[in-house]
């Protein structure tokens, strides 16, 4: 059998700062602190018995935890939460607080405790922890963003076809729109490397790519690096004649101007064949035939002479 003895023993020395408190009277005033509640809070025993806990918030009023500390103290239920207090010094530490009602032999409810952990350590490895977290979600999604870009060029690559293709094939098929692609190839590529170096092709690539961002920006565009000096346009909306024009509108852009390849000046004039196709995707046609009814267009094109548009329908 347990004296009180031993008891009151085991309130003074538990490690965890113990608090007891009226449960009537103006704000539950303190009738009982441990001394591992002395050495937590800084606070001594004589300073503040006869007070309430509201010390304990210092400046950290604008929690809604204390909101919820009220609300269970109130109806007389148990709380388990964790919220800054402030020490007599001025410092901050979490405060994982365990509050309980004490309840007399006919059930009423007489006194409060309040079990209090300093917890500081646990929820600032928390924080970083998810901080962590969130820094590496974003470095994730960057490297996710880098590896669909093709790094010379700044165009998507291949690996777009997978997610940002399928959504504008998925938003055409749901409008029941058209869907048109543009399969671009520079003439003469090679003849370009080797004549004034891989360089120079290098250069007539990024001209290329920014040509098609420029003139293909609505949202609905895509402009993707296909292959080695091949891109393709999906644009959602044209209809054949528009996804023409948009193809023509390439070419002159492309041919309006000699760009320079490398120093001193050397400048070089490159074309384009391009293939277009148009239609709308349904159950029964896939993005790929899409891109060889293209790629078939393309190379018309460049049979027929080149530096020309070419429409093959699907
Ligand atoms: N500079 C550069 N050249 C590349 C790159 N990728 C592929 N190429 C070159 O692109 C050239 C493609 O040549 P071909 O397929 O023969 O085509 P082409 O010379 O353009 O001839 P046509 O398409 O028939 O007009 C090859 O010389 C490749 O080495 C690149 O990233 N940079």
């Amino acid at each position: 059998m347990l004296t009180k003895d031993i008891y009151l023993k085991a309130t003074d020395s538990t490690r965890d700062g113990l608090i007891i408190t009226k449960a009537k009277g103006k704000e539950n005033p303190i009738v009982y602190v441990n001394p591992a509640f002395e050495l937590l809070s800084g606070f001594r025993k004589s300073e503040i018995l006869g007070k309430d806990c509201r010390f304990l918030q210092g400046t950290e009023i604008d929690q809604p935890q204390i909101a919820e500390i009220r609300a269970a103290i109130d109806n007389g239920e148990s709380i388990l939460i964790t919220l800054r207090n402030q020490r007599k010094d001025g410092s901050i530490f979490w405060n994982e607080l365990s509050i309980s009602p004490i309840k007399n032999d006919i059930g009423e409810i007489t006194h409060f405790i309040g079990i209090q952990k300093d917890v500081t350590e646990k929820v600032e490895l928390k924080n970083k922890l998810m901080e962590a977290n969130k820094s590496l979600g974003d470095l994730n999604s960057k490297l996710e963003q880098d590896n669909k870009i093709d790094s010379l060029t700044g165009a998507y690559n291949r690996k777009a076809i997978n997610h940002e293709v399928s959504i504008l094939w998925a938003s055409a098929k749901r409008s029941n729109g058209h869907i048109s692609v543009l399969f671009v190839d520079i003439d003469h590529f090679k003849a370009i490397n080797d004549t004034y170096g891989h360089s120079a092709g290098d250069v007539c690539l990024k001209h290329l790519s920014n040509v098609l961002k420029s003139i293909c920006e609505r949202e609905s565009d895509i402009v993707l690096r296909y292959g080695g000096e091949e891109f393709i346009v999906v644009s959602i909306g044209n209809k054949k004649d528009a996804a023409i024009a948009l193809a023509n509108k390439l070419l002159s852009s492309v041919s309006y101007e000699a760009i320079k390849v490398k120093e001193p000046d050397i400048r070089v004039k490159y074309t384009l064949s391009i293939g277009v196709t148009s239609g709308r995707p349904h159950s029964k046609v896939t993005f790929e035939e899409f891109v060889a009814a293209a790629d078939k267009a393309m190379y018309e094109a460049k049979m027929r002479g080149r530096n020309m548009v070419v429409f093959r329908g699907i």
